[in-house]
């Protein structure tokens, strides 16, 4: 479980944010500058609040009084963007397995075997992201951050570079993952339909502020 109460201020731009994210699929829905991304990029420890505390269960990943602050990579949150951000000299194997070689082999909780099955990749494993189209490149982008077996999976409009065709063609697997892997996933998104598609819990983020979904 991740709680968070959060203060962040950007030029004319304040965010606010207070929430605690359960298991399932967390959907944060609001217009294009409304904050989204900062807030996933504070969570994800990419940027700093000006205020507040970030904890994940018991473990205190930030606390701004205490001027604490566990850095990006400590905290094992897995991220996806919106255009996968594959390493573009890499198979798509190597791709996959670049976080799973990063973590110590008893955190893990999927095999590459697994997720290429889940994913319907296994076929593409060892091409070079330049030869897969972009809704290919999405699904390997979301196995790579799956394969570090992340404890909440961070989606950044994962899906807004994919034309509609594409996007139907996606969402199944996000709906896979959830219910195949129960990794709990913060889903950040303007489009309303695919955060009620797969989301247990809705927010709404207008003007910097974070709010219930009404
Ligand atoms: N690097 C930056 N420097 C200064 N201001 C920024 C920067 N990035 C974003 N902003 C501003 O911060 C505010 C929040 O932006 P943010 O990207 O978090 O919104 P968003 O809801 O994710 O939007 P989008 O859906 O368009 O990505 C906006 O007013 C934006 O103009």
């Amino acid at each position: 479980m991740l709680n968070f109460d959060l203060g962040y201020a950007r030029g004319d731009f304040r965010l606010s944010a207070n929430a605690t994210i359960g298991s399932g699929v967390t959907g944060i829905c609001g217009p294009s500058g409304s904050g989204k991304s900062t807030l996933l990029l504070l969570i994800a420890g990419l940027l700093s609040p000006s205020s507040g505390t970030i904890k994940a269960g018991d473990e205190v990943l930030v606390d701004m009084e205490q001027r604490k602050i566990v850095p990006a990579w400590e905290r094992h949150f897995g991220l996806v963007f919106q255009d996968g951000q594959l390493f573009p000299h890499l198979t798509v194997r190597s791709n996959l397995l670049y976080g799973f070689e990063r973590i110590a082999s008893h955190m893990r909780r999927l095999d590459l075997q697994a997720v290429a099955e889940l994913l319907e990749i296994t076929h593409l494993l060892d091409r070079r992201p330049a030869l897969l189209s972009g809704g290919e490149r999405q699904r390997v982008a979301l196995g790579r951050a799956l394969l570090y077996s992340p404890r909440l999976l961070l989606l950044d409009e994962p899906l807004s570079s994919l034309d509609e065709r594409l996007k139907q063609q996606i969402l199944p697997f996000l709906k896979r993952i959830k219910e195949e892997t129960h990794v709990p996933m913060l889903y950040v998104t303007h489009a309303r339909a695919e955060v009620e598609y797969l989301a247990d819990q809705v927010m709404t983020m207008d003007r910097g502020n974070l709010q219930p979904a009404p």
